[in-house]
């Protein structure tokens, strides 16, 4: 096209035009190689659907609430007829390869050496979120470093099921409810309650979230938290970084993360010193232990030692991975239980049934959350529809590997997508009706069995939530305790 342009079109022109052709010419090679550079995905893996850039840009300056994305383009490409459960879009690190092909979800998950985690915040160093989630922890080390931590981490996370714990915060949330008068703002309520849990249950700190609307590590944890969530700082970091000194506003929030770090320090050297003088948590029982208390205590028991860096790290990560997750797990199940008051009282006479009917509240214990297979239902199925993680952190490909039938080569990212494998209609019959059946004995979830992964909400294989069933538990004893407590009265959404 060029010589075209040299040899014919040019000549023609008088000098005025020639200027104007001319500067035409190079605006729109310009803009040609923009195009191919930037909007579109890297040549290596074009052979793969895509969305589009402005169609990210679009979701992006409009608000477009994830779930409603998902339908309109994600999920209309995934579930074409020739489409294999693969496609790229743009992501935190670039374009990025999403799995939703149950056998490549479970390649990406059983094959760690291949696909350990990338590095999800380069460039971002010293950010508020980097400060915040950054160092040497579970959810971001990769090979020895981490599998060091995670040896420490199973055990302890194994015993911490403080159960009798949850009871007694859910009995602290029932007493607050009845303050609120009869609407309730459920997830606000979620966030406050799964805070106290992290804080009791991660390291014996109380936040006093749900009785206290003022207390004081609250009003500073949602600073941070919400300044992590500010989308200026996301998209241009450098305001967190060189140029930081430009607001004083956004140097006080960085202030609130450093008196926060240093809560977290001295509540681990006050362990330490704790436990090192025989003060072991009021003499509790093992599974009601902090997680802090039995990471350290693992040392004694020879099972390896954190250093205080990594033990801190990975208090911040309780944090990350551990509250809002939890939290909005549990809206979205009574939001589904008060949608369809047919399996909400169904919940309720299995809590009566293993709890008693008695008007008094009982704590239930764990032989009691076993049973509790028709909660454990409607737990699995909204963590299906509505899974707090909708992917996994991004994935850099160690070798030229093939995923769902399509060549991946070395250095791509590679993720799950968690959230649209589970609304994907080719993996779910009406993947999008709520039905707590699919996971009853012999429901379409076992029949699902032996074609790959199909459900994930927290991951899989050796990377899976080290904290799953501490928070199934917190899901059990809420929910249940919940059905009992509403008795006779059903709840509903405002
Ligand atoms: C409904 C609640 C939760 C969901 C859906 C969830 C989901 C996940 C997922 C999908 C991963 C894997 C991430 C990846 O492979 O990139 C993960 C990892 C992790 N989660 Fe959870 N999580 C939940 C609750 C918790 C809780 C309560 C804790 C701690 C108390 C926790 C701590 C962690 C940690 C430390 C990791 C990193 C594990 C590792 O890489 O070794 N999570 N979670």
């Amino acid at each position: 096209m060029i010589e075209v342009y040299q040899h014919q079109v040019i000549p023609r022109l008088t000098k005025k035009n020639k200027a104007v052709a001319i500067s035409t010419a190079v605006a729109l090679s310009l803009i040609y190689v923009i195009r191919d550079r930037y909007f579109k995905p890297p040549k290596n893996i074009r052979h793969l659907p895509y969305q589009g850039y402005l169609d990210v840009f679009r979701s992006s300056i409009t608000n477009e609430p994830y779930p409603d994305r998902a339908k309109r383009v994600l999920l209309p490409i995934i579930d074409s007829q020739s489409n294999n459960g693969i496609y790229v879009r743009l992501g935190r690190l670039g374009w990025e390869i999403h799995i939703t092909n149950p056998e490549a979800v479970k390649k990406v998950f059983l094959k760690q050496d291949l696909f350990p985690k990338a590095d999800a915040l380069k460039g971002k160093e010293n950010t508020l979120a980097a400060k915040f989630t950054n160092g040497p922890n579970l959810l971001f080390l990769n090979g020895s470093h981490w599998k060091t931590q995670r040896t420490i981490a199973n055990p302890a996370f194994h015993r911490a099921q403080p159960i009798q714990l949850f009871g007694r915060m859910t009995q602290e949330l029932f007493i607050k409810m009845e303050s609120l008068g009869k609407t309730i703002d459920i997830p606000n309520l979620m966030q406050r309650w799964t805070l106290d849990i992290i804080g009791k249950a991660g390291f014996g700190f109380d936040f006093n979230a749900v009785k206290d609307d003022n207390s004081a590590w609250v009003k500073t944890y949602d600073i941070i938290s919400d300044g992590m969530q500010d989308p200026l700082y996301f998209f241009f970091p450098i305001l967190d970084q060189a140029l930081l000194w430009l607001s004083p506003k956004r140097q006080a929030v960085h202030e609130e993360m450093r008196r926060f770090a240093n809560m977290l320090s001295e509540v681990i050297k006050k362990k330490r010193q704790d436990i090192e003088s025989g003060v072991q948590n009021d003499n509790l029982p093992e599974n009601e232990k902090d997680v802090l208390t039995l990471l350290i205590e693992s040392e004694q028991r020879g099972e390896g030692a954190l250093t205080d860096e990594e033990l801190r790290s990975n208090l911040h990560v309780l944090f990350v991975a551990g509250h809002d997750t939890t939290s909005n797990a549990l809206s979205f199940a009574l939001y589904y239980l008060a949608k369809h008051p047919e399996f909400q009282q169904r919940a309720r006479e299995e809590a009566l049934s293993i709890l008693g009917d008695t008007p008094n509240d009982i704590l239930p214990s764990s032989e009691q959350l076993k049973q509790m297979n028709y909660i454990n239902q409607v737990i699995k199925e909204t963590l299906r529809i509505n899974g707090p993680a909708a992917q996994i952190l991004p994935r850099r490909t160690q070798e030229d590997t093939v995923l769902a039938g399509a060549f991946i080569p070395k250095g791509s990212i590679v993720t799950v997508d968690l959230y649209n494998i589970h609304r994907s209609q080719k993996v779910w019959k009406d993947a999008n009706q709520f039905n707590p059946e699919r996971f009853a004995p012999k429901g379409e979830s076992s029949q699902l069995a032996g074609e790959g992964m199909t459900w994930v909400p927290f991951g899989n294989g050796a990377r899976q939530c080290v904290g799953m069933n501490f928070s199934l538990n917190e899901q059990r004893v809420l929910l249940s305790m919940m059905c009992k407590f509403s008795t006779p009265y059903a709840w509903r959404s405002a």
